[in-house]
This record gives structure tokens, sequence and C-alpha cells, in this order.
């Protein structure tokens, strides 16, 4: 029978686990406005439990995964995909799709992607959200969000919770900017003057959403200089704590 966690991690208290996500989230309904509130939007419950299946409003894990352009978020949700079963959603990923899928935001991206700026949080927000509804999966790595203030607070209104944990991978400037020198995927944000632009937005944008969550308890910094599976062995117990959840073993 699917039960919701009750019990504590040894790293991260789950209560907040226990409230996320037990709405269901109407995502073409809901009005997005231009200042949005840290209140939470209320939305309609219609629980729905059948044969000890979780329904999806119950019980999902989101991590947020943070850190600076080239730090190596996407490297590390590879590996954390591959061991623990999560769902990778890339907020970089889904902006490039709408780009590439030509959509009525797709110039828009386009440009503020080149600029080194943040797509505002109406479109990056819907793109997660509908992700999350259409996934099978309960437990979500949410990369490169949010990456500002403006972002989580429209994720927390939706939602009407907060993420459970958030991994911040800690890098040096010089570090991430050899990295993205040398990514070689084509991405037009790769060169040097918007590498100089995104570390900008990084520290004024992004830095607060860290420190909000670090005062929250929620962040699990790891170093991000070493080998990939040096930086994931300081990943792994962090999740393999959770593991012991209900939660995350039932899905
Ligand atoms: N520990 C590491 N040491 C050296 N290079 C790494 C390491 N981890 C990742 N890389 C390489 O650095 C580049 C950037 O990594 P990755 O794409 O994972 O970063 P990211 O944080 O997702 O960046 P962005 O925010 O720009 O999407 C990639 O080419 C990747 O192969
Ligand atoms: N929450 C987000 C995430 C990404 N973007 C834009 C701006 C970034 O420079 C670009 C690439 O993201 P990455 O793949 O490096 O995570 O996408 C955004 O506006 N908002
Ligand atoms: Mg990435």
């Amino acid at each position: 029978m699917w039960r919701r966690a009750t019990t504590q991690s040894s790293i991260t208290s789950l209560s907040a686990s226990a409230s996320l996500f037990k709405k269901p989230i109407n995502i073409i309904s809901h009005t997005f406005t231009s200042t949005p509130t840290p209140t939470p939007t209320p939305i309609p419950f219609h629980p729905q439990e059948t044969d000890g299946i979780p329904p999806k409003h119950i019980s999902r894990f989101i991590t947020f995964v943070l850190g600076g352009p080239g730090s190596g978020k996407g490297t590390q949700c590879a590996k954390i995909v591959e061991t623990f079963g999560f769902k990778h959603l890339s907020a970089g990923d889904l902006l490039r799709r709408e780009i590439v899928s030509d959509t009525k935001y797709g110039s828009m991206i386009l440009t503020t992607i080149k600029e080194g700026r943040i797509v505002p949080s109406e479109v990056t927000v819907k793109l997660i959200l509908r992700e999350i509804q259409s996934s099978d999966n309960l437990k979500f790595l949410i990369d490169g969000f949010p990456r500002s203030e403006e972002n989580r607070i429209a994720f927390e209104q939706i939602i009407g919770a907060e993420p459970n944990i958030v991994l911040f991978f800690d890098c040096p400037e010089q570090e991430m900017v050899k990295r993205v020198l040398s990514r070689n995927q084509g991405r037009i944000d790769d060169n040097i003057d918007t590498i100089k632009k995104r570390l900008k937005v990084f520290e004024a944008l992004n830095r607060p959403v860290i420190d909000h969550y670090a005062k929250k308890g929620k962040v699990h910094k790891i170093n991000a200089v070493g080998t990939e599976d040096q930086i994931f062995e300081q990943v792994r117990p962090v999740f393999a704590a959770f593991e012991q959840d209900a939660d995350l073993k039932a899905v």
C-alpha cells in the first residue's frame, strides 16, 4: 500500500515531501501574474487512490539542481538518473526544444539565451510542469531551475510547495569557463561573451535562490572540482539517504 513519507532522513527532514504535490496542478487554466507573490495559489484537491498506486499528486520528490554554467549539473544528473532512477528535466534543454520546434516562444527564447539572460518564468514553469504532469516517474531532477527568485516564486506559487532538496554544484569561475569553452555541443551560448554574461546573471540572480534554500537547510553543497566520478561520490550519499524513505523506494 502506498504511504506518505513519515521517516526522518539524517541529512534533511522529509516533512516537506509529505506536503509536496498533494494537489493536482492545472497549468492550462492557471493564470500567471506579472508580480508573483509568495502566497501559494489555492488549487482544487481531488484525491483518487486505487489499488495502492500513488495518485500523481502525492509525494512527488523534487530536487532542484543548481550551479553556475558548466559546473557539471547535466553530467551529474545523468549519473543520478542511472543510479537512482530519477526523471531529469533540464530547463535549458526544454527551452532549446522550443527554439528547435519554432513554437510561439521560440524566437524570444533564442534571443534571451544568446544574451545570457533569463527567460520569463511564465514560459519556463509551464514547460517544466507539463513534463512533470506527463511523467510516470515521481522523482524529478529539475536542472538549471530556479535561476532567479522570480523563477522560484512562480514555481512555488503554482505547486503550493517547495523542493525536497537542492543540490548546489560549487565550482570556481575559471573552471566553469574552461569547461564551457571546450564543451563542443554547438550551443549558441557557449562563447566567451555570453559566458561572461551568464556568470554575472548567476551571481546576481541565482545566488539569492541558493541562499534562500540554504537558510531552510535544504541545500547540499557539492565541491564540483575533480573527476566526474569523484564528484558523484559526494552526490551519491545524498540520494542514498533518501532511498531509505518509503516515498523514494515505492516509485
Ligand atoms: N568533473 C568534471 N571535470 C571536467 N569536465 C567536466 C566535469 N563534469 C562535466 N564536465 C564537462 O564540462 C562541460 C559542462 O558540463 P555540464 O554540461 O554537465 O555542465 P552544466 O552545469 O550542465 O552547464 P550548463 O549550465 O551550461 O548547462 C561538459 O563538456 C562536461 O563533459
Ligand atoms: N530556469 C532557466 C534555465 C535556463 N534558462 C536559459 C538561460 C540559460 O543561459 C540557458 C541555458 O540553460 P542551461 O542549459 O545552461 O541550464 O537557458 C532560463 O532562462 N531559465
Ligand atoms: Mg546543463
